[in-house]
Formats: C-alpha cells, sequence, structure tokens
C-alpha cells in the first residue's frame, strides 16, 4: 500500500494532522497581506543552515591627500628631525608667551624645560641640555626675555655641535606670532584679567 503521507487525506486517518501543518507552514510562509496566488510570495521566516554571504565592504573613500603624504614616511625618526621639530615648539611657545606672564607661566616655562632635561628622547641630548641649563638658567620674566633666553640656549647647543650660531635679534621674525585669526592662539598674561596671580 502507498506511504501514509501520499494518500488523500479522505481516506487516511492521519489527513487532519497534515492538513493542520500544511496551514500553518503556509502561515508561516506566506506575508499575511499576500493572496496565496500571489507570485510575489516571500518566506515571513527563513530557515537556512548556511550561514548568510557576507556583504561585500563598503567602498571606503580615498584618504585626503594631507593623509596619504604623512603616511609615506613610516620610519622611525631621526634624532635630527626630533631636534628640529623639539625646537620649532619651543621656539613658538616663547614667541606665544605672554608680555606679563602669570607666576604660573614663569613657573611652567621653567618645569618645561627642566622636564626636557630629564625625558627628551635621546639621552646624550637630554644630559648635554641639564648642564646646558645649569648654567643658564631659564629666564622668563617676559616674552621678550624668555624668546632671547631660548635662542641663547639653542646657540650654545649649536655651537656644541659645530652649526652656525643664530643671531638673537632676529629670533622675533623667525619665530613670530602664531597666525590665527584674531589672535586667537594668543595666552592670557598676568596683566589681562587677574593682575595679582
Ligand atoms: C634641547 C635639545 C638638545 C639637543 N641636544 C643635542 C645633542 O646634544 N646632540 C645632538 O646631536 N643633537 C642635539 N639636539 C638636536 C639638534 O639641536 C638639532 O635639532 C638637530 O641637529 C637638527 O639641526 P638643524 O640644523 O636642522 O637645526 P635645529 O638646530 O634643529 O634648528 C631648527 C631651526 O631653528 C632655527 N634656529 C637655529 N638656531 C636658532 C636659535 N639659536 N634661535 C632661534 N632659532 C634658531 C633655524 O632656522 C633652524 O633651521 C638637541 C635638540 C634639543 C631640542
Amino acid at each position: 500500500s502507498p506511504p501514509a503521507a501520499m494518500a488523500p487525506s479522505g481516506s487516511n486517518p492521519l489527513g487532519p494532522v497534515f492538513q493542520t501543518v500544511a496551514a500553518f507552514s503556509r502561515r508561516l510562509l506566506i506575508a499575511p497581506d499576500t493572496a496565496p496566488e500571489d507570485h510575489r510570495l516571500r518566506p515571513l521566516l527563513s530557515l537556512s543552515l548556511s550561514p548568510p554571504a557576507p556583504a561585500p565592504p563598503p567602498l571606503a573613500p580615498p584618504p585626503p591627500p594631507e593623509v596619504l603624504k604623512m603616511d609615506t614616511k613610516v620610519a622611525p625618526l631621526t634624532k635630527e628631525e626630533v631636534g628640529r621639530a623639539t625646537w620649532m615648539l619651543l621656539h613658538t611657545i616663547a614667541a606665544q608667551f605672554p608680555d606679563e606672564p602669570t607666576r604660573q607661566q614663569k613657573r611652567d616655562a621653567k618645569e618645561l624645560m627642566a622636564l626636557l632635561s630629564r625625558i627628551y628622547p635621546c639621552k646624550e641630548c637630554a644630559e648635554h641640555f641639564k648642564e646646558v641649563l645649569k648654567a643658564n638658567p631659564v629666564q622668563a620674566g617676559s616674552q621678550a626675555e624668555f624668546s632671547q633666553w631660548l635662542c641663547y640656549v639653542h646657540n650654545v647647543v649649536n655651537r656644541s655641535l659645530g652649526k652656525t650660531i643664530f643671531p638673537c635679534q632676529r629670533v622675533n621674525a623667525r619665530w613670530g606670532k602664531l597666525d590665527c585669526p584674531d589672535r586667537a592662539c594668543d595666552l592670557e598674561g598676568s596683566n589681562d584679567i587677574m593682575p595679582n596671580r
């Protein structure tokens, strides 16, 4: 005899069970607002053993040219490059230093130099700079004093390395104040808000 599942439901005792399962399957497979004859029949619930294919990664926009330029050099910095970058930062700090610094700003200038003489990333440079600072204590009573002092100690380092001595009367021309609109980068000094700091 044919298997029970193949027999017409009327003559099969399991017919009502098959009808219930079939009806339930239809509810799972067909959207409620879809007519059964609709050719757009789509599963409401899809069980699949294979994982869905991963979506292709979105195409990232190309990095801007300045990033590409920065990324071209990946080698570690040289002692010379770190030196140039450090002097650039220090002379810029001195150029931006307030004409009338607060006590805290004067302390900060001294501490910055003392810290550099300890953690500058070149042992012989740090040790030499410690000696330079001992012989030439930081002078940061004003912007002019600080930038002249820095020019002087930079020249001490220059001399020890056999480099050209920089004319310190030209230090403001070489390292002027930053080109920030409305002088927005300027630090506030003691004459700006609270004179007694
Ligand atoms: C605190 C410190 C200590 C260092 N000690 C050593 C060391 O012991 N041994 C060592 O090998 N390297 C040392 N270096 C690095 C060294 O000083 C130079 O930075 C490096 O050799 C690159 O020199 P450079 O010729 O490119 O010009 P840099 O000396 O780096 O100067 C950069 C620019 O600053 C300008 N400049 C030069 N002199 C002055 C000045 N007096 N005042 C104002 N502006 C000036 C010039 O336009 C110059 O191009 C030290 C750096 C620092 C920051």
